[in-house]
């Protein structure tokens, strides 16, 4: 493994597309925000501990304080416990993931939560936050709309953080986000080195502008965030995607088991985007991006690690030692 920099074109958006949630101080955004109506989502499945905290936030600081926010819709994911009730109590409209086009067939996840959402909604600008967020600054929602607010050229923007796990035995202060750092990040560096710079690729907080998220698909589950990202890189362009440091976030962890399967909804995400056809974007790329706490902060926050993660093979040491064809071995 050799250490080596960033590719420059990913250097360069980074450069130029990341920004911290403090720069876009609200009342900055009050003014750029016009006659612009802005909708914020939450998908929630069972988050009748942490829903109702979210929407009091979002409604107290963004709705009626600042009058930023017009329109707060929470999507009940078939929740059985009281999320719908707590949202509801807080101030937030709700509506259940099937009732939305019920026409449709119904589908499974999260993905298909956003999407109902989308469709529930009518701003023209979109932020999705999760409702299992512990801690809800309203800087997670003002961090995500200021790039699309003042800058034109912007169409969807993504949250990063730094991701503590905590258990049973404690914290470990960037323990999370093991599915990102295991299966997303790997991928998105092998055959999309141009989205390499995102910090946190898998965040379910983003925002975007209608007009552009009515036109890419919404994986299902929980391939939702890398469809999305891989689309839009195609759809829009590299230029019009930026990220926003939103601090650190604390959530509900799932177990390894339920992290192997929605790992695999993401591998089948990247799958069907790389075959049959290779997706027109797609490059092959053995340097894989990673972001330690601590380094220069010069550009972002962060260490960046760049490592070439080469694999060479060797041939079947039958084949070496025996000389048998290779072709006659079979496993
Ligand atoms: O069927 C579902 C499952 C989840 N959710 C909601 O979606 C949000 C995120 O789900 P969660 O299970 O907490 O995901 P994480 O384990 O936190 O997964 C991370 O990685 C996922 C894969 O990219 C992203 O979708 C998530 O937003 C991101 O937080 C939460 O509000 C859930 O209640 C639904 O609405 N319906
Ligand atoms: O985004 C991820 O990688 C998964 O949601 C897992 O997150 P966790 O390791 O913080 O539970």
């Amino acid at each position: 493994m050799r250490h080596q920099q960033l590719p420059t074109g990913t250097l360069d958006w980074l450069t130029r597309r990341t920004s911290r949630a403090a720069d876009w101080p609200p009342r900055a955004l009050v003014e750029a925000k016009g006659g612009t109506r802005i909708s914020v989502v939450i998908p929630a499945h069972n988050e009748e501990a942490t829903i109702g905290d979210i929407v009091r936030v979002i409604r107290h600081e963004l709705m009626c304080r600042l009058r930023l926010v017009d329109e707060l819709l929470v999507v009940d994911s078939r929740s059985t416990d009281a999320t719908a009730r707590a949202a509801h109590a807080a101030g937030a409209r709700v509506v259940r993931q099937d009732d939305v086009l019920g026409e449709l067939p119904p589908a499974d996840g999260k993905g298909d939560a956003l999407w109902k959402g989308l469709a529930a909604s009518s701003g023209d600008l979109v932020a999705f936050v999760d409702g299992d967020l512990r801690s809800f600054p309203p800087e997670f929602v003002t961090g995500l709309l200021g790039p699309l607010l003042l800058d034109q050229d912007v169409a969807y923007v993504k949250g990063f953080y730094h991701r503590p796990l905590t258990d049973s035995r404690g914290t470990v202060p960037d323990g999370g986000g093991r599915v990102t750092e295991l299966v997303a990040r790997p991928l998105i560096n092998l055959h999309w080195p141009a989205l390499a710079g995102f910090v946190q690729p898998l965040a379910g907080e983003y925002a975007g502008r209608r007009e552009v998220l009515e036109r890419v698909p919404f994986v299902t589950g929980y391939g939702v965030e890398i469809g999305l990202l891989v689309d839009l890189l195609h759809g829009v362009g590299l230029d019009a995607l930026a990220q926003v440091d939103l601090g650190s976030r604390e959530h509900s962890h799932q177990s390894i088991p339920e992290l192997g399967r929605m790992a695999t909804q993401i591998l089948l995400t990247v799958q069907r985007r790389l075959a049959p056809h290779a997706h027109p974007l797609a490059q092959s790329s053995t340097a894989l991006a990673q972001f330690l706490r601590g380094g220069s902060g010069a550009v972002v926050d962060r260490e960046v690690v760049v490592t070439e993660v080469t694999v060479t093979e060797r041939p079947p040491l039958a084949a070496v030692r025996d000389g048998v064809p290779t072709d006659l071995l079979r496993l």
